[in-house]
């Protein structure tokens, strides 16, 4: 059976007044069940570490270089992130490929460090408006995870993550037949690339404008093992309900 996972991704948000909300979190799902993952920016990552030390709440990073050294004026390592109490990284997010022309090869490569570091790899895939409205979302999503994941791929080192570019930020959801039809294909093709056992213990999170009040049909989908919350991640009163939600769900 898999663990259920609720991921929260704060994106470039948050400073050192925002430990309270993650001291908040922690206090809310002390009793939780499923894994609780909190992404915040990498100036926080090691104070956030210490807040949440004994608690259900891990700390995980936002993305990391693919060398594991070197002259990269600016990056951080997956070592680093790993060494400042990260014990995940969020990587090929939607906003990084558009802003940062991340390839599904830099992707991979960032993954291979960082399950080398010693942390999970959530790996993000996602079609825009533009290949849904085009009949395209299956192709792309495949694409990308073909790309994306690493050979030596498990359901300890990688999590996928799908989110819909359209969906981020934005209020608006896929159906809950829209979200099943991508996670049974993501099941799907990582079964025939990896094998059944493998395959079936990856986690499939779904990312895009969660919120506690959506959480609930969302994770009654099949394939649906947790997700990825933007906004709805920054503060605990809006975040708890939704690992309570998952919780109820497993
Ligand atoms: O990483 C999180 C996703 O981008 C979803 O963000 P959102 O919940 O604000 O739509």
């Amino acid at each position: 059976m898999r663990r259920k996972l609720a991921a929260g991704n704060w994106k470039m948000n948050g400073t050192a007044s925002a430990l309270t909300e993650l001291g908040n979190l922690a206090y809310s799902c002390k009793s939780a069940k499923a894994e609780v993952l909190i992404c915040p920016p990498a100036t926080l990552l090691y104070r956030a570490a210490n807040v949440c030390v004994d608690s259900k709440v891990n700390i995980g990073a936002q993305d990391c270089h693919s060398a594991t050294y070197g002259a990269h004026t600016g990056d951080l390592s997956a070592e680093m992130l790993h060494d400042a109490g990260a014990t995940a990284v969020i990587l090929g997010h939607s906003e990084r490929r558009a802003d940062h022309g991340e390839s599904d090869e830099t992707v991979r490569a960032k993954a291979k460090t960082a399950i080398a570091a010693g942390l999970t790899a959530i790996i993000c895939v996602g079609e825009t408006l533009e290949d849904r409205e085009a009949g395209k979302t299956l192709d792309v999503v495949r694409a990308q995870l073909a790309g994306s994941l690493p050979d030596d791929t498990s359901g300890t080192t990688v999590v996928v993550a799908y989110e819909p570019v359209w969906a981020i930020g934005t209020g608006k959801v896929p159906t809950v037949e829209q979200i099943a039809e991508v996670h049974n294909d993501l099941r799907a093709s990582l079964v025939k690339r990896f094998g059944g056992e493998t395959a079936n213990a990856i986690r499939l999170l779904y990312g895009g404008s969660v919120k506690a009040s959506n959480a609930k049909e969302i994770f009654a989908v099949a394939h649906v093992d947790g997700a990825l919350v933007g906004g709805a991640s920054l503060k605990a009163a809006d975040f708890a309900p939704i690992v309570a939600a998952l919780d109820a769900s497993a």
